[in-house]
């Protein structure tokens, strides 16, 4: 492949992302959980600035321009691997600097990893003039993470297999978030091993495994009525109970959303992140404000929101 590299630095933002449904069936032989989920891309945004350089290289802040703690920036980094494979994968010599500006919380169930892996296939795609298509940069982003190719495509999808096999899902209004973050994290390994735990303990209280996961077409309705009420009634998430089982101070916060005024709320993916849905952007302010007095870190956010693209080049 002949590439024509562009001079100067590439930036593209890349959304988080929350699960408005997430059925978890059994563990395959690969470690990983077969799922049908039902992602929208969120307006809590990573930022990934790509830069020529001679080696591969990489530095995170937060929106404050502050070091950010628990992310590895040697070679596990998400958004470095991303890098080097796009580099692997069109025969690019070079390295890249890649400045990462979070806002997505780390190990919080939202995908920041993801969205930052997501934005470098774009970044060093453009930098490099690789050219790379649709279809080859998802099945880069599969090869990092099953969340991956979800931040590339952005908006509101269906995801099965491990989550990466998408379908776009039309929605047709913007829903109001309200995310109460929290500086611990959770591994999602360790959520999915807590959920297949308390499965095979058969605790009456937690939902068998089905057969074979499916998406209710109730969930795929209510994105397509735009209506925060029916969507509040098809809100599911099968890892909430094990991520409420490793961190049980989030039972409170998830009464604490609902006596504030939140139309529903649920861990998003293994969490510990909680999103409130609110019933638009008026009362999704109110519930931030009330959240905050109370001392969460709560943030109004809405989706669904395109995915990884060029800002800047
Ligand atoms: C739970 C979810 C819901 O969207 O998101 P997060 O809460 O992590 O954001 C995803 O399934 C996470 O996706 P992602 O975080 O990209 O997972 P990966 O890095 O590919 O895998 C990390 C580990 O999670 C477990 N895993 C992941 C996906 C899946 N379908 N089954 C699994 O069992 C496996 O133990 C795997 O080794
Ligand atoms: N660029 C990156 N940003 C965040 N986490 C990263 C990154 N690269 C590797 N990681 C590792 O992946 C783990 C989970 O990442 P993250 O995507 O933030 O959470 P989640 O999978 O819960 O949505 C982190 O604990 C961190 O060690």
């Amino acid at each position: 492949m002949s590439l024509s590299a562009v001079p100067g630095s590439v930036r593209v933002r890349a959304p988080g992302k929350i699960n408005l449904f997430l059925d978890v069936g059994d563990v395959q032989a690969d470690g990983y959980h077969d799922v049908a989920s039902v992602y929208q891309a969120v307006s809590l945004v990573e930022q990934v600035t790509a830069t020529p350089a001679a080696a591969f290289s990489v530095r995170v802040v937060d929106e404050s321009g502050a070091a950010v703690p628990g992310v590895p920036t040697d070679d596990r980094n998400l958004a470095l691997r991303a890098a080097r494979l796009v580099a692997r994968e069109v025969g690019y010599l070079g390295g890249v600097h890649l400045d990462i500006r979070k806002c997505v919380p780390v190990a919080g169930g939202m995908g920041g990893g993801s969205a930052d892996a997501a934005a470098a296939l774009v970044a060093c795609d453009a930098l490099w003039g690789a050219g790379l298509t649709s279809p080859a940069l998802q099945e880069l982003a599969a090869r990092l993470g099953a969340d991956v190719p979800f931040s590339l495509l952005g908006g509101s999808a269906v995801g099965t297999g491990r989550g990466d096999r998408l379908s776009p899902a039309l929605a047709r209004a913007r829903f109001d978030w309200v995310i109460v973050t929290d500086e611990g994290g959770l591994s999602t390994p360790a959520v999915y091993a807590e959920l297949d735990r308390l499965r095979s303990a058969a605790r009456p209280d937690i939902e068998p495994a089905q057969q074979a996961p499916a998406v209710d077409p109730v969930i795929l309705q209510a994105l397509r009525s735009g209506s925060p009420d029916v969507l509040a009634g098809a809100l599911r998430n099968d890892l909430q109970d094990a991520a409420c089982a490793l961190r049980p101070d989030l039972a409170d916060l998830l009464d604490q959303g609902a006596s504030a005024g939140a139309v529903a709320g649920l861990v998003s993916g293994s969490g510990p992140t909680v999103a409130f849905l609110a019933a638009g952007d008026e009362s999704a302010r109110r519930l931030q404000q009330t959240l905050s007095a109370a001392g969460r870190r709560a943030r109004h956010v809405h989706g669904p929101v395109a995915g990884a693209k060029v800002v800047t080049r």
